[in-house]
């Protein structure tokens, strides 16, 4: 699935655009499903197609890998990848765990390769914008609290055994898969340290679990020199569409909601300053007198070529970290991802 959006988002042609991605090569499980893969998602590019992975790591006109296998291939995919000496760009959650993810990342410091997980989110402008909104003109004064909540419904009982969504051995759960969002909503809201320095949380957390499956997590966040709090939560056995509103950041002088259909597809944000008479109104403020001023972001393609063009722009620098998404940035993340499941007792095969 992801595959195929990201490449269709890489040959998109869109205002802005900076850098030309050529998809010299698609490595897949079978030969047929590759070709599929390029005549429907690519077909004006000709990429060289390969029945298996590793083929295509030693194709000397790949600059960089991106790779979009399940969760509990990320290890082997990356390690395989930079031993063969190329640059990799790999999905999100990065791995299963922090070892994991500090294995690789010192791989690719020994190989003098780039990594970097692919959060696309934190690549999109809005994220940005708002980030710069709060903690550089901190347009609702100190940020103190925060929540984020990604629900969705997967349809878990209908989906084959061998489904990323169900097999443990593919890093199945929701906090990998979707809570990695409602984190990341966190270290904008939460963390004014730059990308990779964030102060560690203490952690507060509860899992539950289906046929041992982790469908349903919330952690609360507390960060010891700010005393800012943040509540994470994720399901992916929701029912019913999902709300407009699934971030909101509170500060000293007023609030931001953060709209759209999931938090990895924000599509506008709206500033509400704290009202002059609010002293008046107590708890039992009406909606309507909330005066907002909200930041609206259009879609261009599916998202992703934001991310796509940052990556590109790394590698034409000659750097070996993302900018944006550096290696200890994406360790923070996977170690509080770790404490989380050590609370939740959710423990992947091999661990
Ligand atoms: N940024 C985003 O918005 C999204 C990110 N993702 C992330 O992308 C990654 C892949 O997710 P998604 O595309 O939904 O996954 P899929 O289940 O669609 O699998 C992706 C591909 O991985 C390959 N694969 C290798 N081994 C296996 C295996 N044992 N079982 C199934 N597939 C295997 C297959 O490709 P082949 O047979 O061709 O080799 C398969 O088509 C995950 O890390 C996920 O979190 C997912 C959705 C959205
Ligand atoms: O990253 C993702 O975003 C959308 C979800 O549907 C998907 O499960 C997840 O991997």
């Amino acid at each position: 699935m992801i595959s195929s959006w990201f490449v269709e988002d890489l040959v998109l042609e869109w205002e802005g655009v900076k850098v030309k991605h050529i998809i010299q090569a698609i490595g897949s499980s079978s030969l047929q499903k590759g070709q599929n893969f390029a005549a429907k998602y690519c077909p004006k590019q000709n990429p060289r197609i390969y029945d298996s992975y590793v083929k295509l790591y030693l194709d000397d006109e790949v600059d960089i890998v991106y790779i979009g296998t399940p969760h509990g291939y990320h290890y082997r995919d990356c390690m395989e990848a930079i031993a063969a000496g190329k640059n990799v760009l790999c999905e999100k959650a990065f791995t299963l765990n922090a070892k994991q993810a500090k294995e690789i990342f010192e791989a690719a410091r020994e190989k003098n390769v780039y990594v970097a997980e692919a959060m696309w989110l934190r690549h999109r402008p809005l994220y940005i914008e708002l980030k710069r909104l709060l903690h550089e003109e901190k347009v609702i004064g100190d940020v103190f609290r925060a929540n984020c909540d990604f629900a969705s419904d997967i349809g878990l009982a209908t989906l084959p055994a061998t489904s990323r969504y169900r097999d443990l051995s593919l890093g199945a759960g929701s906090l990998l898969d979707i809570g990695v969002y409602s984190l990341t909503w966190m270290m904008l809201g939460l963390n004014d340290r730059p990308a990779g320095q964030g102060e560690k949380p203490n952690i507060l957390a509860a899992q539950s679990h289906e046929d041992g499956i982790e469908v349903t997590t919330n952690a609360i966040l507390q960060y010891p020199s700010t005393n800012r709090q943040g509540i994470v939560t994720t399901t992916n056995k929701a029912s019913g569409p999902p709300g407009e509103v699934f971030a909101v950041i509170h500060g000293t002088e007023g609030f931001v909601e953060v709209e759209g259909r999931a938090p990895s597809i924000p599509e506008s944000f709206t500033v509400y300053p704290k009202q002059k008479d609010w002293a008046a109104d107590r708890c039992l403020h009406k909606r309507e007198k909330w005066q907002g001023q909200r930041h609206e972001y259009a879609p261009i393609g599916r998202g992703f070529v934001y991310e796509a063009q940052n990556t590109a722009l790394d590698i034409l620098a000659g750097r070996k970290e993302s900018s944006i998404m550096p290696g200890a940035e994406t360790i923070h993340i996977m170690e509080m991802m770790d404490e989380i499941r050590r609370q939740g007792e959710t423990v992947y095969p091999g661990e």
